[in-house]
C-alpha cells in the first residue's frame, strides 16, 4: 500500500500465551484490522497461530526479522507461502543478494506478500551504531539500507517515524513503510530510543504504525487502541 492511503494501527501482539492474546483481540473489538505476530507467540505456537489470528479475520504481519544466506532466507520465505501472511520482515543488513533472493522466493510463490526490510531497530541510537563500528546517524543508515533494499526489488521498510520525512522526500509515496517505536504523549518510552507519537508519524508518512505496550499495558486496551486510531485521520 503506498502513502496515497491513510496511516493504519497494526497491533503489536507480544503476549506470552495464546489464550492472553485471544482475550486481548477479544477486548479490542472490531475496529482493529491488522495483527502481528512476533517471535514470542511464533516461537511458541508456530503456523497453527498464523492461522487462528487470520481465521478471525485480522491481516497477518509476521515478525520473524528473517536474516540469514540468501537460500536458506529464500526457502524461509517459500514455506511463509502457505499462510495467511500480508507482511514479512527480514532484516535489510542481511544485504542486497540476500534480499533478491527472498524477493524472488516472494514472486514465484507468494505473490501478494508484501516483504519489510528493517533498517535500524527504533531501539537503537547513534551511540549504540558506533559500538557496532556503524559511524552513520541513525537516519544516513536507514537512508543507505533503504537505497539497499529498494533496488532489491523488495516492497517496503521498517524504521523510525523519524526517518519518514527523508525517506519520503527520496524514495516517494510507493514503498511501504511501517514505524515501530511509538508511543502516545507522555507515555513510557521503555528500551525504544527513536520514537514519535501517533499523529506525528501518520502526518510524516507512515503507512503503517506498530504498537505494543503502549495498548497491551493500558488498563484500558481498547480505549488506548481507539484513541491512537483516531490520531491517525
Ligand atoms: O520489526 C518490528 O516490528 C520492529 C522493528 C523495530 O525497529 N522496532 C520495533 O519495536 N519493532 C517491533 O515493534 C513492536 C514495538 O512494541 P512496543 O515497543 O511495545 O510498542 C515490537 O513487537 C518490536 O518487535
Amino acid at each position: 500500500m503506498s502513502k496515497s492511503a491513510p496511516c493504519q494501527l497494526i497491533l503489536a501482539l507480544d503476549l506470552e500465551t495464546r489464550e492472553e492474546a485471544l482475550a486481548m483481540l477479544d477486548r479490542l473489538g472490531d475496529s482493529l484490522k491488522w495483527v502481528k505476530i512476533g517471535l514470542q507467540l511464533f516461537t511458541a505456537y508456530g503456523p497453527d497461530f498464523v492461522r487462528e489470528i487470520a481465521d478471525r479475520g485480522y491481516k497477518v504481519f509476521l515478525d520473524l526479522k528473517l536474516h540469514d544466506i540468501p537460500n536458506t532466507v529464500a526457502k524461509a520465505v517459500q514455506s511463509i507461502a502457505a499462510l495467511p501472511v500480508e507482511l514479512l520482515t527480514l532484516h535489510a543488513c542481511g544485504g542486497g543478494e540476500m534480499l533478491e533472493w527472498a524477493n524472488r522466493a516472494r514472486a514465484d510463490y507468494a505473490p501478494n506478500l508484501n516483504l519489510l526490510a528493517v533498517t535500524v531497530l527504533t531501539s537503537m541510537n547513534e551511540a549504540q551504531l558506533r559500538a557496532l563500528n556503524v559511524n552513520n546517524t541513525p537516519e544516513e543508515q536507514v537512508l543507505h539500507l533503504a537505497d539497499i533494499t529498494l533496488k532489491s526489488g523488495v516492497q517496503g521498510l521498517v524504521c523510525s517515524s523519524l526517518e519518514l520525512a527523508p525517506l519520503r522526500a527520496r524514495f516517494g509515496n510507493d514503498p511501504i513503510i511501517v514505524t515501530p517505536g511509538i508511543r502516545p504523549a507522555g507515555s513510557a518510552a521503555d528500551e525504544q530510543k527513536r520514537i514519535m507519537t501517533p499523529a506525528a508519524a501518520a502526518a510524516a508518512g507512515s503507512s503503517y504504525i506498530v504498537v505494543g505496550r503502549p495498548i497491551l499495558k493500558a488498563s484500558d486496551p481498547a480505549a488506548a487502541a481507539r484513541s491512537i486510531q483516531a490520531d491517525l485521520v
